[in-house]
């Protein structure tokens, strides 16, 4: 499903900020990435989506070499992948329901079918009653709901999660993060990238740390590595 191989990333500047990882993450996997600040972990989420290329060494996801995607075909691919971040990404004048919507009109579904999906995955994120709300009046965690909800509309094989708590507190979190386990259980493949040593020790999943660029540490069921 995903699949690095000895891939080195490096910006203009400063030493590199993936150095030679190899990685592969199959169908169905629920895999948290943690690592100090600096280590690359958004960096190899940006691999993934392809908003960046690596600098040597080639990314594989869902069959794609990403090195040989050409521009146009990059939006096809990206259907597949759902993305939340840390800060949301929403469209604070716009309402719940439109925010979710939007994500579908992109991929030209018929408007039918939306009006079929969008309320199914509202209600699957537990947020049916707010349809109508503007996402400005919601509390964090429902707006990282209502992320998570137009990031699986379109039914994405894998869902990328950049810090999808960093900006909640410990109730909102672990709601969020039992979405996403249950989301898993449903097929999908999950990576989450994490520094909530809590939930990262209390959920038992597989675990890959980061540090300076390399992979030090990637283990079934792990925990939260204690640097210094
Ligand atoms: N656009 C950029 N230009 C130059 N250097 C960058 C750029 N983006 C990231 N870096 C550098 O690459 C390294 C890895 O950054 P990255 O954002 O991948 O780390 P991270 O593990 O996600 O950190 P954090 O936990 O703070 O989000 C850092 O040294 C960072 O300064």
């Amino acid at each position: 499903m995903i699949f690095l191989d000895n891939v080195s990333k490096s910006y203009s500047t400063g030493s590199p900020a993936l150095n030679g990882v190899t990685l592969s993450i199959g169908r169905g996997e629920f895999v948290f990435i943690v690592g100090d600040s600096g280590s690359g972990k958004s960096t190899l989420i940006k691999l993934l989506l392809r908003e960046l290329t690596s600098t040597s060494g080639s990314v594989y996801v869902m069959g794609n070499d990403l090195a040989k995607l050409k521009h146009r075909q990059i939006p096809r691919f990206r259907r597949n992948l759902g993305v939340v971040f840390q800060d949301f990404r929403l469209l604070n004048d716009r309402n719940v329901y439109e925010n979710v919507a939007f994500a579908q009109r992109i991929v030209e579904t018929p408007v039918s079918e939306i009006r079929r999906n969008v309320p199914a995955i509202l209600a699957t994120v537990g947020l049916a009653g707010k349809y109508k709300a503007k996402t400005k009046q919601l509390s964090g965690g429902e707006q990282q709901r209502v992320a998570l909800a137009r990031a699986l509309v379109n039914n994405p094989s894998i869902l990328l999660a950049d810090e999808p708590t960093g900006n909640l507190d410990p109730n909102n979190s672990w709601e969020i993060m039992k979405l996403l386990e249950e989301i898993n259980e449903s097929g999908t493949t999950v990576v989450v990238v994490t520094h909530n040593r809590e939930i990262v020790n209390a959920m038992q999943k597989r675990v890959i740390t980061m540090k300076k660029g390399v992979i030090i540490s990637d283990e079934e069921k792990g925990g939260y590595i204690d640097e210094d």
